[in-house]
């Protein structure tokens, strides 16, 4: 294999002209962009398998392959790390964590792990176990290991974790046990913690006051995704789950900062300021989903820009300097979530469940769309959005704290949207500078794959009944799917340059949260006969 260039500040800020994929979403904005443009709408028909490799796992399969130079790090779901030649897929070597002390019943949503990051010459891990790995990159071998909660408490870590300025930054899972979420920062070099930023404010804290007395300590919070980094303003901003318990007439308040963006100084985790997608959430619909940075020119105004497409199924754009509201528009049915107010989100009190009361709104509690990343791509100006179609029948149920056991108060099952019959899912383009749809292509089973645009014109993502599909950026017309793989695709597909060459690399790997949780949905036969098993996938021209 060629040298291994160590990952630097610079090359992680000039992502646009680096031929890797060096982090989770490619760039600190959380694009999922990638500048190349050797496959282009006019060839991509063309697109050959070069190789493939079966992980032997059947759990989702969530990573992205990450590559740094003719390096590929990829995760499977029991936090196995392995390296390949990215341009012809040798197995370079390969770091399988010790998880067998423990249980992996606390992990809400399937066994998985979303990648890896790369600083220097090391490769980051986050584990079930709540350790964060380093190795060196070129030979595996173990730099150092810090564990950040105990394993049995009811939490895990399940995201890729993101470098900024030295400092390896990671978030808990939890928000189903009624864990305290945090996001921690270790130092690269060592592993020795440097700050540590809890989600949910103590007493004394502000934002304390939101909560009855005594909840914060079991008031969930998780913070289960990757994060962005605003390098203009040196912000860092982390996405927060759903309040514990599931059930809010236990916690008056809106609850802060779960179901929210907050925006964190990178070198202390000091928070600046926050923005709540839905206060007092009672439908589990977390705040974790991606932060992507974008500038936008909203009815004639220039707004330095964050978007995401919250599970609660609103598109927002907030300022991304102050964390003030610019637009929201609904990107699927969205009834619990009705409207805003002076910019804050307002709910349909009659849509809330109680212990008496079954109610059925919309989306279900898996949301508009999941944790499945969105794409912004600058020439277009639109966001690619993976969507679910579904609502649910929730009502409230009795619950006491337990550490490790499900914290939930609630009963439910995920219905079809009527609004969507026989569609689970779509992907749509929006345009960033209105909220609007541009195109949308609809889809039988669910889409549960992360978004991939490139310069060449095309968006990339896999579909639940295994093929991986590139659209034509402006139109969404289906230019080209590859041949069936062995299993659906819940992955998030990366691309990368060598020696000239562009690849696009996959993960098939059926699981995740909607088989597990998925209701109506999990039922219908054509979802049931998704076959399982990781195989990774890698093409080219
Ligand atoms: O609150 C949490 O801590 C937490 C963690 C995770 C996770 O770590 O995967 C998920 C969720 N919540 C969740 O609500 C959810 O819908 C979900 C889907 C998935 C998946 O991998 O498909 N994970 C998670």
């Amino acid at each position: 294999a060629e040298h291994y260039a160590p990952v630097t500040d610079a090359r992680l800020k000039a992502a646009a002209s680096d031929n890797g994929w060096l982090m989770y979403r490619r760039d600190y904005t959380s694009s999922g962009y990638a500048p190349f443009t050797q496959i282009d709408t006019a060839n991509v028909a063309h697109l050959k398998q070069v190789w493939d490799y079966k992980t032997g796992f059947d759990q989702g399969h969530e990573a992205p392959p990450v590559v740094n130079g003719d390096f590929m790090f990829i995760t499977t779901p029991k936090d196995e790390l392995l390296a390949f030649q990215a341009s012809t897929g040798k197995l370079l070597w390969k770091y399988q964590h010790d998880l067998s002390h423990v249980g992996l019943r606390t992990v809400c949503c399937d066994v998985v792990n979303r990648g890896v990051a790369l600083y220097g010459d090391d490769v980051y891990m986050a584990t079930l176990d709540n350790y964060v790995v380093a190795l060196d990159g070129r030979t595996g071998k173990i730099a150092w290991k810090h564990q950040l909660a105990p394993a049995d408490k009811g939490t895990a870590m399940t995201l890729a974790p993101l470098v900024v300025k030295g400092k390896v930054i990671v978030g808990l899972s939890g928000g189903e046990y009624g864990a305290r979420g945090f996001i921690e920062a270790l130092d690269a070099k060592t592993g020795k913690p440097v700050w540590k930023q809890y989600t949910i404010p103590a007493p004394n804290e502000p934002g304390g006051d939101t909560w009855p007395k005594g909840a914060y300590k079991t008031g969930g919070g998780g913070a289960w995704l990757t994060g962005t980094y605003d390098a203009d303003t040196d912000t860092l901003l982390w996405g927060v789950g759903n309040p514990g318990p599931w059930l809010a007439t236990l916690r008056p308040g809106d609850n802060l900062y779960t179901d929210s963006v907050i925006a964190m100084n990178p070198a202390t985790g000091k928070i600046k300021w926050h923005y709540q997608y839905t206060p007092n959430d009672t439908w589990d619909y977390d705040g974790t989903n991606e932060t992507v940075l974008t500038d936008i020119d909203y009815q004639g105004k220039q707004h330095k820009a964050l978007v995401t497409a919250s599970r609660n199924g609103w598109f927002y754009a907030i300022d991304r300097t102050d964390g003030k509201l610019i637009y929201a528009k609904k990107f699927a049915t969205a009834t619990s979530v009705s409207g805003f107010k002076d910019g804050k989100p307002e709910t349909d009190p009659n849509l809330r469940p109680t212990i008496d009361k079954e109610v059925f709104t919309c989306p279900s509690f898996l949301g508009g769309k999941n944790w499945w990343p969105i794409s912004v791509d600058p020439q277009t100006h639109l966001a690619y959005v993976p969507t679910m179609h579904t609502c649910m029948t929730i009502k409230g149920a009795t619950v006491a704290y337990k550490a490790g056991l499900p914290f939930l108060g609630e009963t439910f099952k995920v219905v079809a949207d009527p609004a969507h019959k026989g569609q689970w899912g779509s992907v749509q383009a929006i345009d960033v500078n209105t909220g609007d749809q541009v195109w949308s292509y609809p889809s039988a089973l669910p889409w549960n794959s992360g978004m991939l645009s490139t310069a060449g014109g095309l968006v990339f993502s896999g579909s639940a009944d295994g093929h991986l599909v590139a659209f034509d950026a402006r139109t969404g017309k289906v230019l080209w799917k590859s041949p069936e793989m062995t299993s659906g695709v819940i992955g998030v597909p990366s691309t990368w340059v060598v020696d000239g060459k562009q690849y696009v690399g996959v993960y098939a790997g059926w699981g995740g949260a909607t088989p597990i949780w998925g209701g109506d949905m999990a039922k219908d036969p054509a979802v049931m006969n998704i076959p399982v098993g990781g195989h990774l996938y890698v093409f080219s021209l």
